[in-house]
């Protein structure tokens, strides 16, 4: 039963792939932890029958059971939906949004949050005109295990001055067995190694190398010299590295590979110091559970985090304590800083050669 200290949402979901799948299920876990209570309102799927066996497999036992729509229009103008989770490929995000927006609905959207910088910005404008809240899904950020570095790294100053960030994520997407149908393989879908992954190796950079934003809202951070190069297959990049390189001279290398080859999925990120590293193993993949601090002279320290699901509820309390409050945007999350990440990766792709046929002229 919701509890009454707890602010409660209630959600659409809008569409019924892989990572809405993820949402759902991590949504009705219960957690000592929960700061919010979610209920899974509504269903939006291309199909009624899509919508119906996404409940069958993974809601069969959530009472009441979410109403099933087969539009996602449905889920904008379902008065009982408070909050809309976009799990479209990116290549509908903006749309999804906008038409969220025009209905009112508070948004959270899937990373990348839209294609390209352009998008974003649009969308953010119209939130803003609207007053509606919208935050990107990159749940890596709302990780207590994200917090605890970067306590350490940019508070505590764990392993003194930070130098340099080195991270991967790599994954054999299994691109020779999949069509133009998939997300994948399509340039108009945002078919992207960098958009799907890279993301996160972009992200983990930021987050080894920066200040955390906090929860109050702050300027954009410094937008650092991008270089960056793709191996592409069709056009489609399938590996992509970048270097971040900072005014101070701090760097990052970040690098994604999704293409047939990969035979050890590799997740990794290495945060130096000047006094010592910390090591996060699934590091540069969404999901980690624990990173060990290495110090010289100094016995290595493992920090291990329980994690029942996925861990995609941590971003979903943050959207209902940010609505209850009255906010627009959150300020671990802020629209600024979706648009940096946004103009990070045009940049990255500007130089790797990758575009989509969405992209400005
Ligand atoms: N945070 C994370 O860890 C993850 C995030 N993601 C992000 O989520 C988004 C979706 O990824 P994922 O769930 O893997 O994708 P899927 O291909 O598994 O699902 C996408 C869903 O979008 C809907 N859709 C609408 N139009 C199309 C279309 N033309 N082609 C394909 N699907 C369409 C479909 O739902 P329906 O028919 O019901 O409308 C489909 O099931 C991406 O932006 C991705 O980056 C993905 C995986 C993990
Ligand atoms: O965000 C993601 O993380 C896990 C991958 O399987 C997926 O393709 C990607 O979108």
């Amino acid at each position: 039963m919701p509890s009454d200290e707890k602010p409660t949402l209630r959600w659409g979901i809008v569409a019924t792939g892989l990572i809405s799948s993820w949402f759902v299920a991590d949504l009705i876990i219960d957690r000592e932890d929960a700061q919010a209570n979610h209920i899974i309102q509504a269903i939006g799927s291309s199909s009624l029958e899509k919508g119906k066996a996404f409940v069958a497999k993974h809601l069969p036992n959530v009472s009441p059971a979410p109403t099933v729509y087969g539009s996602y229009d449905e889920i904008y103008t379902d008065p009982n939906v408070d909050a809309v989770y976009i799990g479209t490929p990116h290549a509908f995000h903006k749309k999804n949004c906008l038409d969220a927006i025009s209905h009112g609905k508070s948004i959270l959207c899937e990373k990348t949050f839209t294609l390209n910088a352009v998008e974003a910005k649009e969308v953010f404008e119209a939130a803003k005109a609207k007053g509606v809240f919208v935050m990107e899904a990159m749940w890596t950020r709302f990780f207590p295990l994200v917090k605890t570095i970067q306590k350490l790294v940019h508070e505590d100053n764990a392993i003194g001055h930070v130098l340099r960030v080195i991270c991967d994520f790599a994954m054999d997407q299994h691109l020779d067995s999949k069509g133009q149908e998939s997300r994948l393989k399509n340039l108009s879908l945002g078919a992207s190694s960098l958009l799907d992954i890279g993301i996160y190796s972009l992200t983990w950079g930021i987050i080894g190398l920066e200040q955390p934003l906090g929860d109050t809202l702050k300027e954009a951070q410094e937008k650092p010299r991008m270089l960056a190069t793709s191996t592409l297959s069709e056009g489609v990049d399938v590996a992509t590295s970048m270097i971040l390189h900072y005014s101070d001279g701090r760097q990052a290398i970040a690098t994604s590979h999704s293409g047939v080859g990969v035979r050890t999925p590799s997740n990794f990120c290495r945060i130096e110091g000047s006094e010592g590293s910390i090591v996060v193993d699934g590091g540069a993949a969404s999901v980690p559970n624990s990173f060990v601090l290495q110090k010289r002279g100094i016995e290595d320290q493992k920090f291990e985090f329980k994690r029942p699901g996925k861990g995609l509820y941590w971003e979903a309390d943050a959207v209902a304590l940010d609505i209850a409050a009255g906010r627009k945007e959150n300020g671990t999350m802020p629209w600024a800083e979706t648009i940096r990440v946004m103009e990070l990766l045009d940049e990255t792709r500007r130089q790797g050669g990758v575009v989509f046929p969405q992209d400005p002229q």
